[in-house]
């Protein structure tokens, strides 16, 4: 396993967010470090989207601390979570379909010279992200509506790295996928982490889960619920923790060693 870094990514400690009496987190603690992949799980309503929305700066935390390389920072808004090198690809994946692949990375931020769109440039740039994220798109001039499920979820994640990010949240990417477009859209996740990244994984598949993540963090009922190392814990202790059947405690503080 890759050996973490002695100060995290990205790290959260005590958030918490209220919404009138619903409790959707509470003191809840997170850490992402370079070439991790870190699952998020947790059963319907246990605050996993509602934290993914705070490290993408669509929600703003009650309290609690967050720090990008161990300064504080604060996460008001999406455009500062992406100054801070934060990119999330949310479930809907916000794409066109009447767009090709180029189109659909670049909606939005065009590469124009003195008002004239560079096609060439960005055909190039869009090339370049797509075989770092070794996609399988067949061209870049692919409409949009030709691509399968997994390679959509390849344009999505190549659309957030031409943002250069150093954290990439992925909320539910394998969901309503087919076996075949799940294992390819694994190994784009990996691929984050072998370039470097942190990754947040959001999933309700364990399969997935323990087949591409280094640690597992369970929330339930918004709290932490258990930190585990992905590659020894039990399918059993995982479930345990999500449904309550067991507690193991928060995740640990400080940092753990490399595993
Ligand atoms: N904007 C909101 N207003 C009121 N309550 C909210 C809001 N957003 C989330 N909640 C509540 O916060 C709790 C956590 O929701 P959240 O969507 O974060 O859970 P989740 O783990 O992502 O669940 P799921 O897997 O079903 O998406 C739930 O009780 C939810 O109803």
């Amino acid at each position: 396993m890759v050996e973490r870094t002695r100060t995290p990514l990205l790290s959260m400690r005590g958030i918490t967010k209220r919404y009138g009496a619903v409790e959707s987190l509470v003191d809840v603690d997170l850490e992402v470090h370079a070439h991790e992949v870190v699952a998020l799980v947790g059963d319907n309503g246990a605050g996993k989207s509602t934290l993914a929305k705070v490290v993408a700066g669509v929600v703003v935390p009650d309290s609690g601390l967050v720090e990008v390389d161990g300064a504080p920072v604060t996460i008001p808004n999406p455009k500062a979570a992406q100054r801070l090198g934060v990119a999330t690809v949310f479930q809907d994946l916000a794409l066109c379909d009447n767009l090709d692949v180029t189109a659909n990375l670049f909606l939005g931020r065009e590469m124009r010279s003195a008002g004239v769109m560079q096609d060439s440039r960005m055909e190039a740039m869009a090339r370049s992200v797509l075989r770092d994220l070794t996609s399988r798109v067949p061209s870049v001039r692919t409409p949009l509506s030709h691509l399968s499920a997994g390679q959509r979820q390849s344009v999505a994640i190549a659309r957030t790295l031409l943002g250069s990010p150093r954290i990439v949240v992925l909320d539910e990417p394998t969901a309503a996928l087919s076996v075949a477009h799940t294992a390819e859209v694994l190994t784009y996740i990996e691929r984050l982490r072998d370039l470097g990244l942190g990754v947040i994984l959001i999933s309700h598949n364990m399969n997935d889960v323990r087949a591409v993540s280094d640690r597992i963090e369970v929330l339930r009922h918004g709290r932490n619920n258990g930190s585990f190392d992905a590659q020894t814990a039990s399918y059993g202790e995982i479930i345990g923790a999500i449904t309550g059947a067991s507690r193991v405690g928060r995740p640990l503080r400080p940092v753990t060693a490399a595993s």
